[in-house]
């Protein structure tokens, strides 16, 4: 088994890499994605209130023939109607009688707290609807506040996570390590997706021509040398055996210190530019500002 089964803090087991639904719109050909992600080996499906594709998701699980104990559902609250509306809205039109796990999508929808919050999300264990809870972009802070009140720890925090921002998210990690919460790791290819052209490169093709596969599936790779559980997705089913392939790589020590490398310096180079950026929009503040005052006479210096 390429990827293993993670175990969670509440005893239930959850595959390491999940198929996610958020950019597959909706209708037939969302249901058509997540037939083929099934039918490739995917057995957890990653979708939330917000994605407007869990009908689609769920008619794809009622096709596939899959029984229901062999496959992995998440959903999140994404606070379109209250925790109980939402939950049991979601299971209805996932044709399924509870998910496997159920996700606060943000901490900025924790109103009027976590606290209060979390006692909802427990409700729904307790209700039978969720076999496990958890959270999603929390940070170490709303964290702690969460574990400070809770009765039923989170089992999973799902994060941005990719080499460009692992130093970023490392006290996350570490945190969460600690309590025995699992880090789910969402738009790891963002290296390849959204900043190609960055220090990664290098690393990750010359990785991946070595071992003859693809840079993404290096990525894979060094996200499951990191204990991180992928939240991935793709339309091609090319690329979804690729992923599910890549369970079976084996980094070395030295590729994994690369990556690291390399997305550190990428780091680097984004608050490099940020900063930049904040200076030239400060400097074209300062010259307007400047300009209106000496439009309207007024003697600034
Ligand atoms: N909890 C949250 O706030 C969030 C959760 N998610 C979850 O994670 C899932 C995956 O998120 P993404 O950001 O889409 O994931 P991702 O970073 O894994 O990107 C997937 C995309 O990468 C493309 N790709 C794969 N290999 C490539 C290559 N070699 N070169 C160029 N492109 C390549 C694929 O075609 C696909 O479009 C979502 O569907 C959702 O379920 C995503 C964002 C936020
Ligand atoms: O999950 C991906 C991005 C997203 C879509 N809807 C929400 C709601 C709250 C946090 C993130 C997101």
């Amino acid at each position: 088994m390429p990827w293993d089964l993670v175990k969670l803090n509440d005893g239930r087991s959850m595959p390491s890499i999940a198929y996610g639904t958020w950019t597959l719109g909706n209708g037939q050909s969302a249901v058509d994605q997540v037939d083929q992600a099934l039918s490739v080996g995917f057995d957890h499906v990653d979708t939330a209130q917000s994605y407007r594709n869990e009908q689609e998701a769920g008619q794809a699980l009622k096709e596939s023939g899959l029984a229901r104990s062999d496959i992995f559902v998440t959903t999140k609250w994404s606070g379109q109607a209250d925790i109980p509306t939402s939950i049991r809205n979601s299971v209805g039109n996932l044709g399924i009688s509870y998910v496997d796990l159920y996700l606060v999508h943000s901490p900025r929808l924790a109103v009027p707290d976590i606290p209060t919050t979390w006692k909802q999300m427990e409700q729904v264990v307790k209700d039978g609807l969720a076999k496990s809870i958890g959270i999603s972009n929390f940070n170490v802070e709303q964290m702690q506040e969460l574990l400070n009140s809770a009765n039923i720890k989170p089992v999973a925090n799902q994060i941005l996570f990719h080499p460009y921002v692992y130093a970023q998210q490392k006290p996350i990690l570490d945190f969460a390590s600690q309590h025995g919460i699992i880090i789910e790791a969402y738009s790891l290819l963002i290296p390849l997706t959204h900043q190609p052209g960055g220090p990664l490169d290098k690393p990750l093709s010359s990785i991946a021509s070595r071992l003859d596969v693809s840079p993404d599936q290096v990525l894979m790779a060094w996200a499951k040398a990191k204990g991180v559980v992928v939240v991935t997705t793709s339309s091609k089913e090319s690329r979804l055996k690729g992923y599910l392939a890549a369970g079976d790589l084996k980094l070395t020590s030295d590729d994994i210190d690369a990556i690291d490398e390399a997305g550190a310096a990428g780091a680097r180079r984004l608050t490099a530019k940020t900063l930049l950026r904040r200076a030239a929009g400060l400097a074209l503040l300062t010259a307007g500002a400047l300009a209106v005052c000496s439009y309207l006479g007024i003697d600034v210096l």
